[in-house]
């Protein structure tokens, strides 16, 4: 029988892929239920601002009003969709495509890129950290593209044909748009240095993709496909499903859809963005709801700076009203796992 193998320190299990569950079982296993349930059904859709990415490079009114609406989308929500990204149509379906090809692949393939033990890369599922942890209802295959000397290229797939090439390209081009928006941000807050927030990301930024298959469940009401979390990252890029929604955020205590926008990319803040605008743009608390019949896939893209660098808030954005609100951290992504499975953000053992 196919299994992903997870461990961690005095705690080793080993759990059937998703995929294999969600064809053979009528329940899911005590494992992946939430006793309190997911808290409802009828979320509201959040109003993310549409972005024309275009424009934000234009000195034109057009182009101020889009600096505004980033602006706005961080500082609110941590959200906004942006449109006329320069990534064309076609690429992204071969996107979508190669990555339902992999998932559709049968168990033997895909186990040839499973993650080994305490590791992040490859092939698998949560990762168990202790007894009582709920497991999120999903198969990922995380892959670190950047810098190269972290590609751990044992587990990247051979099949399908074209897989490898389409993710250098897709997180080339991603890291293009990643760094216009990080100059737009700092435009957009009105810093003097526009550079402030690249300069933080350092020699050697790192790009983690991760791709998720989301199998359909029979317990959308206490299965969680992804728990309630802040992404690590400086700057997450998502291409969502374009049939099946999922995304849930959270806004003042209460979570909302995300809606989908076919081919847009879904950007939000991360923590390391909170901690270098000096809280002024929110990482947002997000989660990832189950469907009953309908399988979803997403591809995120984990945009973050070079470990050796250190985060802090940025200068131009402390003063007598604004106190620097978190100390500085090196290597915020390798140790957020850590804390995140003691049930606390990461970032608030940071704040001063
Ligand atoms: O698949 C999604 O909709 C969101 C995934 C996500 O939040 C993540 O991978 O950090
Ligand atoms: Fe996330």
């Amino acid at each position: 029988m196919a299994t992903a193998i997870a461990s961690h320190g005095s705690v080793e299990t080993v759990i059937k892929a998703v995929q294999e569950l969600s064809t053979n079982a009528a329940c899911p296993p005590e494992k992946y239920i939430l006793k309190d349930g997911i808290g409802g059904t009828d979320f509201p859709v959040l109003e993310v601002p549409v972005l024309d990415f275009s424009l934000l490079t234009s000195s034109s009114p057009e182009g101020e009003k889009e600096v505004e609406k980033l602006r706005l989308g961080f500082a609110s929500c941590g959200y906004v969709q942006a449109v006329n990204h320069g990534i064309d149509d076609s690429f992204l379906d071969e996107v979508h495509g190669l990555t339902k090809e992999f998932f559709s692949l049968p168990m033997e393939e895909k186990m040839k890129c499973a993650r080994p033990k305490d590791d992040i890369d490859g092939y698998g599922n949560d990762t168990v950290y202790s007894d009582k942890q709920t497991i999120d209802w999903n198969d990922r295959l995380y892959l670190n593209v950047k810098p190269e000397s972290l590609r751990k290229l044992k587990v990247w797939p051979e099949k399908p044909t074209n897989f490898k090439k389409m993710l250098l390209e897709f997180t080339a081009k991603l890291e293009k748009i990643n760094e216009i928006l990080l100059r737009t941000m700092a435009k957009s807050l009105k810093v003097k240095d526009e550079e402030c927030f690249l300069k933080q990301y350092g020699e050697n930024p790192t790009v983690l993709s991760r791709f998720n298959l989301y199998p359909p469940c029979p317990r959308p009401d206490a299965v969680l496909a992804a728990k309630a979390h802040g992404d690590a990252s400086a700057m997450t890029y998502l291409l969502q499903d374009k049939k099946v929604e999922g995304l849930q955020t959270l806004k003042d205590g209460q979570w909302y859809r995300v809606p989908i926008i076919p081919n847009a990319l879904v950007v939000n803040v991360g923590d390391q963005i909170e901690i270098m605008t000096n809280g002024i743009f929110k990482s947002p608390i997000h989660r990832v709801v189950t469907n009953p019949h309908k399988e979803r896939t997403t591809i995120a893209i984990f945009c973050t700076p070079d470990p050796t660098s250190e985060v802090q808030p940025a200068e131009g954005l402390i003063d007598e009203k604004r106190p620097k609100l978190f100390k500085s951290v090196v290597d915020y992504t390798g140790n957020y796992f850590k804390s995140f499975q003691t049930g606390k953000r990461p970032i608030d053992l940071l704040r001063i």
